[in-house]
């Protein structure tokens, strides 16, 4: 028993010993335990620890990633441009290369240069001196010219007195002739007549004509005239060739004389040299009357009036810009002029007044003459104060727009009136107290076409018109005929009074002014017939002496 005692004392001990060392287990446990979860708490906030530096690690692996690639992208752009300074480099290396050979070019040319700017220099001086020799040889030659020109002044003076007493001499109505030239109109005319003649029946146009039947044309519708007076100009000849009875060809010949005869290809400026001096006269005092004749369409209202640009323009613009001019050169003499213009027109025996503001033909106009200074008037017309030839265009323009045109066969845009331009010069000298009064009258007849001749026979207005022209014109040749059978009988009886138009150019016709007749020619074989009345009937005309024309010139 005691040894179980003691075994279970021993046992005792042993559990004793036991729960000791379990205590102490217990507690060493506890205190593990609480290392333990000191270490688990620490493992956990290294775990987060980790956690946080792998995620900033793993942030700054993408910021490093994304830098990378950016430095990459900088690389590949570099890498390009690189490339492409490359290329511009060596594009600029053979860009040097040609300059240079091209500096070398220049430099030698450079080199050249200077060596020609050199000599030029050397030539230059030269030249100067030269200059300088010729200012000395020009100033002579300006005082000789100097001389010489008061010497032609002196000259034109003498000639203008000579011209003047020759015009006297010969008397004072002068007769140019003026032949127009084939318009194209003329030749488009003939050959449409020649195709509706050759139109086929089912109304299909006949093809244009080719340049030889134009050709052809040309020469069948233009009349045989000849101008053979190569100096002078002074002679025109038509003819024609006809069949005798007895089937014999035979040509007629017409030969006309007149101080002037104009070709088809004279132009406005070639005419106006000729009657220029007229426009002088008209400022020295002188009533000056030129009037247009001729058939319709034959190159009146071209010759008075021409067309609208300065080489064109016809005799009234230029007379009227020539007696401005006259009058201005008179100025340094003391002269002053005053210009004033009227235009009128005659139609069927009524006068119109193309400047008045009223109906045609509603107001009744006399014609009155002065005995003593050799003027005429028309009362209730219109008279405008000229002060400038622009003020003349515009005066022209509405005349024109006011006067009667009616349409006959012979000229689509026919003028069937005669119309007159009026230009009044009265001019007063300070320094010498001398006064003069002169007019210039331009007259654009209406035609001279027979009746038969201008297809009017079957409208009664238009058949009154041409009788009525025509009464006036050959009251004109009344009139000039009785004129030269006066001044070679003495004194006679003029009818002046048988047409307005005479009876208002009766100071322009009775010898007391200078009268110059363009007598206007149709070139067309069409008109011969009518060409040569107004031929013959000029050459009458011209035959005419009417006197001496006088200069209305007052002292005071
Ligand atoms: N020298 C010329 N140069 C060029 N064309 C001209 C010339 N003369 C006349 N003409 C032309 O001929 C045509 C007839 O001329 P214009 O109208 O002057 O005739 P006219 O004799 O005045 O006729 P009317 O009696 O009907 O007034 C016009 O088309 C005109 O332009």
């Amino acid at each position: 028993m005691s040894l179980e005692r003691q075994k279970v004392s021993e046992l005792q001990s042993n559990h004793l010993a036991l729960s000791r060392e379990l205590a102490a287990a217990k507690s060493a446990e506890l205190s593990h335990q609480r290392k333990l979860d000191a270490f688990d708490d620490e493992v956990s906030e290294l775990k987060k620890q980790h956690r946080r530096e792998v995620e900033e690690l793993e942030g700054e692996a993408r910021r490093k990633e994304r830098e990378c690639r950016e430095l990459k992208e900088d690389l590949r752009v570099c890498r390009e441009d690189l490339e492409r300074e490359r290329l511009s480099v060596s594009q600029l290396k053979a860009t040097i290369s040609h300059q240079s050979t091209a500096h070398l070019g220049l430099t030698t040319q450079n080199n050249a240069l200077q060596a020609q700017v050199h000599a030029i220099q050397s030539s230059l001086d030269l030249a100067h001196e030269t200059i300088s020799q010729l200012k000395l040889d020009l100033e002579t030659a300006e005082r000789k010219k100097g001389e010489l020109e008061r010497e032609v002044l002196e000259a034109e003076g003498v000639r203008r007195k000579l011209h003047n007493m020759v015009q006297e001499l010969k008397g004072n109505i002068r007769v140019f002739c003026r032949v127009r030239p084939v318009l194209p109109s003329d030749i488009s005319a003939a050959s449409s007549s020649t195709s509706s003649r050759s139109s086929t029946p089912n109304g299909v146009a006949p093809p244009s004509p080719s340049p030889e039947d134009l050709g052809r044309i040309r020469a069948e519708v233009q009349a045989s005239i000849e101008f053979p007076d190569k100096r002078d100009h002074k002679e025109i000849v038509l003819s024609s060739v006809s069949e005798s009875a007895t089937g014999q060809e035979r040509q007629e010949l017409w030969g006309f004389n007149f101080d002037r005869v104009f070709e088809p290809t004279s132009t406005q400026v070639e005419v106006f040299e000729e009657i220029s001096h007229l426009a002088q006269s008209c400022v020295d005092g002188y009533n000056v009357c030129i009037f247009a004749y001729g058939q319709t369409g034959s190159g009146k209202s071209w010759t008075m009036e021409g067309g609208s640009t300065d080489a064109t323009a016809g005799m009234i613009p230029r007379a009227v810009e020539q007696v401005f001019r006259a009058a201005e050169g008179l100025k340094h003499k003391g002269w002053e002029y005053t210009m004033e213009g009227q235009f009128l027109e005659i139609y069927n025996e009524t006068i119109n007044d193309l400047l008045g503001k009223h109906e045609f033909d509603k107001k009744k106009h006399e014609i009155k003459h002065d005995p003593k200074t050799h003027q005429t008037s028309i009362t209730e017309t219109t008279t405008i104060p000229l002060p400038s030839p622009t003020r003349v265009r515009s005066l022209l323009s509405l005349a024109a727009s006011r006067r009667s045109v009616a349409s006959t066969l012979m000229n689509e845009r026919s003028s069937r009136s005669h119309s007159i331009f009026i230009l009044r010069i009265t001019g007063k000298n300070a320094k010498t107290g001398e006064e003069s009064r002169g007019s210039l009258n331009l007259v654009d007849l209406a035609g001279s076409e027979r009746l038969k001749e201008s297809g009017v026979l079957g409208d009664r207005e238009r058949l009154k018109e041409t009788v009525n022209i025509n009464r006036s014109l050959s009251a004109l040749g009344d009139v000039v005929a009785a004129l030269g059978e006066k001044s070679e009988k003495g004194e006679k009886h003029i009818p002046y009074r048988n047409s307005k138009l005479t009876y208002l150019l009766q100071n322009s016709l009775s010898g007391n002014s200078k009268t110059l007749m363009i007598l206007n020619v149709s070139p067309l074989a069409a008109h011969l017939n009518e060409s040569l009345c107004s031929l013959r009937f000029a050459t009458k005309v011209n035959n005419t002496t009417i006197g001496t024309a006088k200069k209305q010139i007052k002292s005071s």
